[in-house]
């Protein structure tokens, strides 16, 4: 049942007379990297038409990183690289587009939907949603998007993203993403969030050396504890509460979760870290700020050939998919069976757009 204020059998019904009907699933399009251009930085924008097809998206922001004095040529500049840059964006495209537009509250807001939709609404696959406190916001987008599409004419509902980055934002998650069968999924605003929050860092993502455990310290003979001796530290995962909330609120309402944007662009090494973590707590994909952090994200977020290869040997070995099977000294099981076909599902999904991986993917043995 849908956490909405809409009644379960109202809940597919388009939200204008002549919208588009909504989309019962939301479909598993690979994004592993969301890549973030400024549309109104001239350097930038003459790099995307050449990025088509080496990213899964292409997002141009309008909010926050893009000055406020160049808030219209952002938006006039999106524009104009969704209706002229080939394979980019829509049911045909090679790489989707999508967008992030000013929050609700910005004087901005209601002009990037309102110019947006009409001009390439055709194109645009996914609008994401900044600063989203809970389903009041995206009930506004919802409605807004069905006049502007039923006017427009289009043929298929543009999907919503929310940004996570306040405190009431991730109180309310489960209601936000079950809000509209337009959500498409969730990504983790750190920023903003640890801003609201009053976090004390001042970090884009990633970890603190703040934030850490200590060993226990050492006792001597007679069983006291020497506190000043050297111990290890072990540095932990700020975010880890909020990615694990947000991956079982995607999960449980069918949608999916991204980790977000890692600010220190030089440390490629702590970024396929933060990357990772993501990876393997649920999360399909990240933000890419940066050219170079495409390569870490498509990286990470393809599932490794020795993960294949097991997980086939699994399937494989499973048969009809119940009882148990010993394989290399482990018990395997139906529900090791289920971890293994949300591995090679994925496989199979990413192979289908990226023919360097299927390569890598075919050439594995059997057995
Ligand atoms: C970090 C910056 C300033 C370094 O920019 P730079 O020019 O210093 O970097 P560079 O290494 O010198 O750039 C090399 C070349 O790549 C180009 N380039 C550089 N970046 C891109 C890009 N993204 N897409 C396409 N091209 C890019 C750049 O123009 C240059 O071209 P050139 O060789 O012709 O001179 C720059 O990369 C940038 O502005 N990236 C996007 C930042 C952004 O979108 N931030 C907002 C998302 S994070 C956020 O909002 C937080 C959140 C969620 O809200 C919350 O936690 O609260
Ligand atoms: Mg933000």
């Amino acid at each position: 049942m849908p956490s909405s204020s809409r009644s379960a059998k109202d809940f597919f019904a388009p939200l204008a007379v002549g919208a588009p009907a909504p989309v019962r699933e939301v479909p598993a399009r690979p994004s592993r990297a969301i890549h973030f251009f400024d549309p109104s930085n001239e350097k930038m924008a003459a790099k995307i038409p050449q990025m088509v097809g080496t990213v899964d998206v292409l997002l141009g922001n309008l909010e926050d990183a893009v000055k406020a004095d160049n808030k219209l040529a952002a938006r006039e500049g999106l524009v104009r690289i969704g209706r002229d840059t080939d394979g980019l964006g829509g049911p045909g495209g090679t790489t989707q587009l999508w967008t992030r537009i000013n929050s609700l509250d910005s004087p901005w807001a209601l002009d990037d939907l309102t110019t947006l939709v009409p001009a390439i609404g055709h194109r645009l696959d996914v609008i994401m949603v900044p600063k989203v406190q809970g389903a009041e916001d995206i009930h506004y987008v919802d409605r807004l998007l069905a006049q502007l599409e039923a006017r427009a004419g289009l043929e298929r509902p543009i999907l919503v993203h929310a940004i996570l980055e306040t405190a009431r934002g991730v109180a309310n998650v489960e209601e936000i993403c079950g809000a509209s069968p337009r959500m498409q999924g969730l990504s983790l605003g750190p920023a903003d969030l640890a801003a609201d929050r009053r976090m004390k860092t001042t970090r884009v993502g990633g970890g603190h050396p703040g934030y850490l455990v200590r060993q226990d310290p050492p006792t001597s003979a007679d069983g006291a504890a020497d506190v000043g001796a050297d111990r290890t530290t072990y540095q932990q995962d700020l975010w880890h509460y909020t990615i694990a909330r947000m991956v079982d609120a995607c999960a449980m309402h069918g949608i999916y979760p991204y980790y977000g944007p890692f600010g220190d662009i030089a440390d490629v090494v702590a970024c396929e870290d933060q990357f990772r973590n993501a990876f393997l707590l649920g999360c399909v994909g990240t933000w890419s700020l940066h050219p170079k952090q495409i390569a870490i994200a498509n990286k990470v977020f393809s599932p490794s050939v020795e993960d294949i290869r097991h997980a086939r040997r699994v399937v494989a070995a499973m048969g009809d998919g119940t009882g148990a099977v010993m394989l290399d000294g482990k018990m395997e099981d139906d529900a090791s069976l289920k971890q293994c076909l949300v591995l090679v599902d994925l496989a199979e999904e990413l192979a289908a757009i990226d023919p360097e991986l299927k390569k890598q993917y075919d050439a594995i043995e059997e057995g």
